[in-house]
């Protein structure tokens, strides 16, 4: 993927310019493209755009997109771009949108850098947005076809089956396609769940598939979100706390994520905090039935005993394992027995082998303290997996390779 010869002197000059106003760019572009496209938000996450943090999360691709087009240097950027394509097709995104945001986001760069947009700029930077676009297209269409997706129909009923209390806020939902074709997944991977909401929106949310059987039924773990410090409840999960039950039709996005266990025989290390112990009951799961010899090192934090979700599921899996260690902390409960101890995740003392394959899952502050400690603790950045759910304002930064 190359830009023309001339416009990559343009933007190697402008990128400077455009990333400086890019917050500034892409609020404007988002107000007036939803206010000509209202239908747009119910494919986004109406928190996120209300917090800010998607237009910047936006922002932030492009122009890193752009840097990386333009910088010699630059590391391999297709995994951000898978990345972002696995995200877009659980959220349903379709060819003819990128029509819409190019347009949109074109018009915002010409009105807030003004007299400096001559044409010759705004062509070059069309063409890096085209880049972007038509690269995220393909790897789209390609991850609908391999699902058997009709990108114009992404979303598929599925019902409720079993409804499960798992911890103090939190319950699984067991969900059947009610055409009876299960899609299979991987484990590791996600899907959006779509609500219509009391207000007449309808708002999607990702949430990592539980189950840890590619060919079993979907399980997803959702964590009621009370609004704290002056944020609201989370809507969607509000929604499936108070409204899904059994027998309950729910429109589910197809499997999507590209966070997966690798197949070596490294060590691992499953870090998870709070309800992101989701994906880490799924790979426990699925370690526990094809690879039991591998060495795993489990960690988790958690409030208290009563917030610990699936703890009996992946106690269950972890006992088929040969080689591993569990331990838990407990932020403000007693810390009962030789593999719980009581405050904030901390490592110190624990050995970590420095060729371990760590995966993260939890909240963004708490992946970020986790990663420093781990990198400062001798373990390779590209050895640290992780994903940030939301807009990834946390996304790899190409050049140093860390976040
Ligand atoms: N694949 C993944 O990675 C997944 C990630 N998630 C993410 O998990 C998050 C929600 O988790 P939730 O259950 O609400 O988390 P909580 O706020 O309940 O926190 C869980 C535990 O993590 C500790 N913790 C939080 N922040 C830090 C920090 N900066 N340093 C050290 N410890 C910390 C808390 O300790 P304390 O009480 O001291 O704050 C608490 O014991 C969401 O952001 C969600 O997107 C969810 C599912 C999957």
């Amino acid at each position: 993927m190359q830009l023309s010869t001339d416009s990559e002197v343009i933007v190697r000059a402008t990128a400077g310019v455009v990333a400086a106003h890019a917050d500034e760019i892409t609020a404007l572009f988002y107000r007036r493209m939803f206010e000509a496209h209202p239908e747009l938000l119910n494919v986004f996450n109406r928190a996120h755009q209300v917090q800010g943090d998607q237009p910047k999360a936006l922002a932030a691709s492009v122009v890193a997109f752009a840097v990386h087009l333009i910088d010699p240097d630059a590391p391999d950027f297709s995994p951000v771009m898978r990345r972002i394509a696995h995200r877009h097709v659980s959220l349903g995104i379709s060819a003819r949108q990128y029509t819409i945001v190019g347009r949109y986001l074109l018009a915002a760069v010409d009105d807030v850098l003004g007299d400096a947009i001559t044409p010759a700029v705004h062509a070059a930077w069309d063409e890096v947005y085209w880049l972007f676009g038509c690269s995220l297209i393909a790897e789209e269409a390609r991850l609908y076809a391999d699902a058997g997706t009709d990108p114009d129909h992404p979303w598929r009923p599925h019902r409720v089956v079993d409804r499960v209390e798992e911890a103090r806020d939190v319950i699984s939902l067991i969900l059947e396609p009610v055409d009876g074709r299960r899609a299979p997944h991987r484990i590791g991977q996600y899907v959006a769940v779509a609500v219509d909401l009391p207000d007449g929106t309808r708002q999607p949310r990702q949430y990592t598939i539980s189950s840890s059987t590619p060919e079993a039924a979907l399980r997803v773990t959702v964590k009621r979100v009370r609004g704290a410090d002056g944020a609201p409840d989370g809507q969607v999960s509000t929604w499936l706390h108070e409204n899904a039950h059994v027998g309950t039709v729910l429109d589910v996005s197809q499997p999507a994520g590209d966070l997966l266990l690798d197949d070596s025989d490294d060590a691992l290390v499953l870090i998870s905090a709070g309800i992101g112990i989701t994906p880490v009951a799924a790979m426990v799961g699925d370690l526990a039935r094809r690879r039991p010899e591998r060495s795993v090192r489990l960690f988790h934090v958690d409030r208290e005993p009563e917030t610990h979700a699936l703890v009996s599921d992946v106690r269950a899996h972890a006992q088929r394992l040969n080689d591993v260690r569990t331990l838990t902390w407990y932020t403000e409960g007693a810390a009962e027995g030789p593999a719980v101890r009581s405050g904030r995740m901390d490592l110190a003392g624990i050995d970590l082998p420095s060729t371990a394959r760590v995966f993260l899952c939890g909240p963004l502050p708490f992946m970020q303290a986790i990663r420093s400690a781990l990198t400062a603790r001798g373990i390779a950045p590209e050895r640290i997996e992780y994903e940030v759910f939301g807009p990834d304002l946390w996304a790899r930064q190409p050049k140093s390779g860390a976040a």
